[in-house]
């Protein structure tokens, strides 16, 4: 990310992030509520337009990372009176990457039931963060964008899942993942920023 600016009506959201971000490594952002962690991840995704600078993806300018990415941002969308699964089956359909053994592996590993017909609409807050990671993981992506993704599981749930998150790191992935618990950014991540009013502020937390 070179110099990655976002305005709104004149008010500063973003200023002037400069983040060199390597594959095989967990990023965690931190910092108070509103301090963009959400809108620089949006950036990132296409989700909000940037009013300045570049993403570089492998040294070639991109306009955003949507290409390879999973992410969790806010609510999940999902449609409330079809199952988990069948959920999964209709994003599958689009791309096409991801297979019925991919689909039951991916609810499986957040420790959802794929043959559980009941409506996803009728689940659990943590039942629905579950969905949302399986989601996420579904077509394998290269980069993985979490903003609170473990904030509703239950502890041995949390556990499961960093587990999970870590492997992806192994398998060579690129993670960023906001949180405001310190749990989790200092069992997953492999370097800290800190975030406020906007700024990246500089690392104050490496392994
Ligand atoms: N669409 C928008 N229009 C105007 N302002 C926005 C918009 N989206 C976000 N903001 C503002 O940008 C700032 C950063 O918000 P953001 O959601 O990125 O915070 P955050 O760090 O993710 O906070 P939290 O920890 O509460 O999730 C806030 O002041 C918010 O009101």
């Amino acid at each position: 990310m070179n110099n990655i600016n976002k305005t709104i009506k004149g008010v500063s959201l973003l200023t002037d992030i400069n983040l060199a971000l390597e594959s095989g490594h967990i990023y965690g952002f931190v910092g108070d509520n509103g301090s963009g962690k959400t809108v620089l991840f949006k950036v990132l995704l296409g989700l909000m337009h940037k009013t300045s600078g570049t993403i570089l993806v492998d040294g070639r300018e991109q306009k955003d990372l949507m290409q390879d990415v999973g992410f969790i941002i806010e609510r999940p969308e999902y449609i409330p009176y079809y199952s988990a699964k069948k959920n999964l089956e209709i994003i599958a359909a689009y791309r096409k990457v991801a297979d019925d053994q991919r689909i039951r592996t991916v609810l499986e590993m957040f420790g959802l039931d794929p043959s559980d017909k009941k409506a996803v609409g009728k689940y659990s807050l943590g039942m629905k963060q579950k969905l949302a990671l399986s989601m996420a993981f579904l077509e394998d992506p290269k980069v993985l964008i979490l903003d609170e993704p473990l904030s509703a599981l239950d502890a041995d749930s949390v556990q499961e899942a960093r587990k999970r998150i870590l492997e992806e790191k192994k398998r060579g992935k690129l993670v960023l993942i906001a949180s405001h618990y310190p749990e989790d950014i200092q069992s997953l991540c492999d370097e800290v920023y800190w975030m406020k009013n906007g700024h990246v502020l500089p690392s104050k937390e490496n392994k």
